[in-house]
């Protein structure tokens, strides 16, 4: 799980959650209520974000925005959707990587520019938003938020005295990092996906207009058919003009995040290619054929475990069982995030089931151990119920880095990985045993495809250029 900064909203609302990141949509659709639909497309990408939830709408004479503090279904409790009447929309669910929790900085955005109103929400995070900064500040520039993504507009407003295409083109080359952008105009909606494709990024027709979401679980949800994923380097435009595509740069080395396919995503997202449930469940049959253990259950950790598991139980022959009971009502109901609150947030969140464990050997399969918290109350609980032996299997390999490109993981010095070898981890969750899946096994699961991907959590090979931030492991523009 995430360490929070500390800031306003944390300290009232925020639990020590997990490691998420953000979602986009956007949907050019008249004779749709764009707006409900934006609304419904946020609630499928919840699970990417749940700080803040925003939608804006453009009539073709304004934008109109409405965003707040929460999760989406809380933002728009009231009748706020009714005031927002378009043909185009855009949302965001926010899980801060640059900048706070803190209202200033939910999204989207919403600007003047030299071209007319701008509205811009962004997945990702820059890797030189410090230097952008700074260098937009002694020009004059002043900033609203302390987010990189308002570093964004303003060096796509910069170029873009020739029109907002020519500006993303141009500001393509200044920026680096993670991005997948959905931006909105009086009339126009513009996606755009960063050269190494870090987050995902897709488009869908509905009816004669077009949908774009982080993930294709938020095109079904308002009934849109996939058609494609955006190309690393490629920015969309949708207008009363139809559907234009600019590669803007030759789509760099791809870096799609493997963290989508082990954690974030959904499991009935298709990204790049490859739906999520199906690549989870061959991590399992992997981790099962590189780690065989005598057994008499597998147990998922629900829920992002639980694909694995049953791969897991598939490939080895050994039963597969729900041990473990998720409240699925646990939401945002903690107050701190102190060590005594993650402890019982485990306990709130899983409960074991006595009578599936008692007396077994037990084979518990989750997704990922970031500092071990959750490992090391599961494996007590068990031992509570009477489980004989229990041996943690986790669907990816050791987390020893931090993320730069849009993920909030810990940093290094909280990263169990990072700190301890596989046997004092074995240790201190107090397992009988351990296994990570291998890089190799997962980048098998890809084939021809292994090379596509950014690993820098487990192997610190960063496709771009980071400088580590000296204390906090964390950007930061506070
Ligand atoms: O080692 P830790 O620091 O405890 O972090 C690892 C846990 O965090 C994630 O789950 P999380 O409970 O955040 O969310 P989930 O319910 O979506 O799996 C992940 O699936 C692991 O279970
Ligand atoms: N998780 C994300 O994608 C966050 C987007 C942006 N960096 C922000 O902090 O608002
Ligand atoms: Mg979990």
């Amino acid at each position: 799980m995430a360490v929070r900064r500390p800031g306003f909203y944390n300290q009232i609302m925020l639990p020590d959650k997990p490691r998420e990141e953000c979602g986009v949509f956007g949907i050019y659709a008249p004779g749709c209520d764009v707006a409900k639909l934006t609304y419904y497309g946020l609630y499928a990408l919840q699970h990417r974000g749940q700080e803040s939830a925003g939608v804006a709408v453009a009539n073709g004479d304004k934008v109109q925005l409405y965003k707040g503090m929460g999760l989406v279904a809380e933002v728009f409790a009231g009748d706020q959707l009714d005031g927002l009447q378009g043909h185009l929309a855009i949302g965001h669910v926010r899980y801060s990587t640059t900048g706070a929790s803190h209202p200033v900085n939910a999204q989207p955005l919403l600007f003047r520019y030299v071209g007319g109103m701008l509205g811009l929400a962004h997945n990702g995070n820059l890797t030189n938003v410090t230097e952008l900064r700074s260098m937009l500040m002694a020009t004059g520039a002043v900033f609203q938020s302390s987010t990189d993504s308002e570093v964004i507009v303003n060096i796509i407003a910069r170029s873009a005295q020739n029109g907002l295409e020519e500006g993303l083109v141009k500001s393509m080359i200044d920026i680096k990092g993670a991005y997948s952008l959905v931006i909105i105009t009086e009339n126009k909606l513009v996606a755009v996906r960063d050269p190494n494709g870090f987050r995902p990024l897709c488009l869908g027709s509905l009816g004669d207009g077009y949908v774009i979401a982080s993930e294709s679980c938020a095109l079904d949800t308002v009934g849109a058919k996939f058609i494609r994923d955006l190309q690393p380097g490629e920015i969309v435009v949708i207008s009363d003009k139809g559907l234009e595509s600019i590669q803007v740069l030759k789509p760099r080395k791809r870096a799609h995040c493997i963290f989508e396919y082990i954690y974030f995503a959904r499991p009935d997202s298709i990204i790049d290619g490859y739906n999520v449930n199906k690549v989870r469940r061959e991590m399992g049959r992997v981790l099962a054929n590189e780690y065989p253990v005598e057994a008499d259950v597998v147990i998922p950790v629900p829920d992002s475990g639980t694909a694995a598991a049953r791969g897991y139980a598939e490939a080895s022959g050994i039963p597969f069982e729900e041990g473990l009971m998720k409240n699925r009502y646990i939401g945002r109901t903690f107050i701190q995030p102190n060590q005594q609150i993650r402890d019982l947030g485990v306990r709130l969140k899983l409960n074991p089931v006595r009578e599936v464990l008692n007396g077994k050997r037990v084979v518990m399969v989750d997704d990922s151990i970031v500092r071990g918290t959750t490992s090391n109350k599961l494996v007590a609980m068990l031992r509570e119920c009477g489980v004989r032996e229990v041996h943690m299997c986790l669907s990816s390999p050791p987390i020893t880095n931090s993320c730069y490109y849009g993920i909030d993981t810990s940093n290094e010095k909280e990263l169990i990985a990072a700190q301890k070898s596989l046997e004092e981890i074995r240790r201190s969750i107090g397992a009988d045993g351990l296994h990570y899946l291998s890089l190799e096994g997962l980048l098998d699961i890809f084939g021809e495809d292994r090379n596509n991907f950014c690993t820098a959590c487990f192997n610190g090979s960063y496709p771009i250029e980071i400088a580590k931030p000296k204390d906090t492991g964390k950007y930061s523009l506070e």
